[in-house]
């Protein structure tokens, strides 16, 4: 289970990021109150300005987002890398912001940033976060096992990671990322720059973990993603959930003037017009 609450987040920005924004057509100070979200103020941006939601054991949540909507800002405030401002974390029933150490334990988190030890093989990396976690012998050969048959990494895990494909590498930081078994796995973009195959071998695994009855969350803005894998979902934009629930319920809701169900694409851009104020 993942339940946050009211999260907040502003980052401190540039005299050169603030130009940027306005130039992108973000609110200028002046123009909208510091609190608006995505609102650059003299000084601050804010990221994310008081998100809620809850995933739950055995389903597949996905936040679903246009560039700089908040996820990995999200993402990374839940996998304890980031601190909020305010609001409230839970993680598999432990206080992420009150024992960070102990719902990391819980948690497994890849990131598009996340780097492999280039001079380690594949296999040295994946041991070597199994050490970390306290992971004994037998449970690192049958899981390593597992893991590296569901990916196809077998083939190349006595490669120095350095020498690896894209693709290759993040099937490898996916292992690393699970190798202690945590109830909670958060991916953020994990498909991203990966061709279809190894696409489909990360799409089966997340299906696995939701069979095994961990809590799945992951970030993207592949709607075909969502509709292959999401049992839930949020739509998120500057920082703000602007509808959610189950995939099927979204979908139901998404009805135009005509009774047509829209799809999932048609309905994020529409949630997104609505919120930037743009008439259809
Ligand atoms: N460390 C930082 N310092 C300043 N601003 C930041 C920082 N990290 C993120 N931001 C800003 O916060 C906003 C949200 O960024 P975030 O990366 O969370 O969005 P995202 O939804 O993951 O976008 P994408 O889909 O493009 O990865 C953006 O305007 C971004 O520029």
């Amino acid at each position: 289970m993942i339940e946050v609450v009211d999260l907040t987040k502003s980052f401190p920005i540039s005299r050169q990021q603030r130009r940027e924004l306005a130039a992108a057509g973000s609110p200028a100070p002046g123009e909208t109150p510091a609190t608006a979200p995505g609102a650059a103020n003299a000084s601050s941006l804010q990221a994310v300005a008081g998100a809620s939601f809850r995933c739950s054991p055995g389903r597949v949540f996905a936040l679903l987002g246009p560039n700089g909507a908040g996820k990995t800002t999200v993402l990374r405030m839940i996998a304890t890398l980031l601190r909020p401002d305010g609001g409230r974390i839970s993680i598999a029933g432990v206080d992420a912001l009150a024992d960070p150490v102990a719902a990391r334990r819980k948690l497994g988190f890849l990131t598009g940033s996340t780097k492999l030890y280039e001079r380690l093989t594949a296999e040295e990396n994946v041991r070597y976060a199994a050490d970390l976690h306290g992971v004994g012998a037998a449970d690192y050969k049958r899981r390593r096992d597992a893991l590296f048959g569901a990916l196809g990494i077998d083939a190349y895990a006595g490669r120095r990671a350095g020498q690896l494909s894209t693709g290759m590498k993040q099937k490898v930081a996916i292992a690393r990322t699970i190798i202690h078994d945590p109830e909670v796995v958060v991916f953020d973009e994990a498909t991203s720059g990966l061709d279809v195959i190894a696409a489909r071998a990360i799409i089966q695994l997340i299906q696995d973990c939701r069979a095994q009855g961990k809590t799945v969350l992951f970030s993207t803005h592949i709607m075909s993603e969502v509709t292959m894998l999401a049992d839930d979902l949020a739509v998120f934009h500057r920082g703000r959930v602007l509808a959610m629930g189950g995939l099927e319920e979204v979908l139901a809701r998404a009805v135009d003037e005509r009774g047509q169900r829209r799809t999932l694409e048609d309905e994020f851009v529409r949630l997104i017009d609505a919120a930037e104020g743009v008439r259809t």
